[in-house]
């Protein structure tokens, strides 16, 4: 295969399956914290993580979630494929709805977990999610406000981290 420009810039994303778990009986998203020691700890995100080699974005959600969180899930539909760029990152976001899972949860990492309703509750949120909370909010017809989950202060806070 020729490498071109265009290959070569494809290269250097890091491809990471995201899974918005909904709870069927009311709706609600489930939202996890970022463990210490990765970059943005402490910040809110859809569970997931980066695939390994040869996985496809089931297999490696399928794995992230069974080792973060403790939950087999038992489907994943491929919903939206965003990108961001992060100072330390370059990030391809596959996300999947999830509606159906089992096991207990367990948070396996010593991050927190949230069942939330839109508009979330909790903040700072990843800015690489906020595409699909956009989304979301629109499949609910509700109202999205960015502002809310990344507030300047905190963006400023993490660049000067
Ligand atoms: N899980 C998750 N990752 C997200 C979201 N939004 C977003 O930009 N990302 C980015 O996707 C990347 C996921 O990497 P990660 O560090 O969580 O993955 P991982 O568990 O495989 O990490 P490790 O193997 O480096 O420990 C990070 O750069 C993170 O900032 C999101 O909503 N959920």
């Amino acid at each position: 295969m020729t490498v071109t420009a265009e290959t070569t810039a494809e290269r250097k994303h890091t491809e990471v399956a995201v899974g918005v778990l909904i709870r069927q009986s009311d709706g609600a998203l489930l939202i996890t914290s970022r463990p210490e020691g990765k970059p943005r700890a402490g910040w809110w995100e859809f569970p997931g993580g980066k695939l390994e080699a040869g996985e496809t974005v089931e297999q490696a959600l399928r794995r992230e979630l069974q080792e973060e969180i403790g939950i087999t899930i038992e489907n994943c539909i491929a919903w939206k494929v965003t990108e961001h760029a992060y100072s330390h990152a370059l990030v391809r976001l596959h996300w999947c709805k999830v509606t159906q899972w089992s096991g207990e949860f367990e948070m396996r990492e010593g991050q927190q977990m949230v069942w939330q309703q839109l508009p979330l509750q909790v903040q700072p949120v990843l800015e690489g999610a906020l595409p699909a909370l956009q989304w979301l909010s629109q499949e609910r017809g509700l109202p999205f406000d960015a502002s809310t989950y990344v507030t300047a202060e905190v963006k400023s806070r993490a660049a000067n981290a």
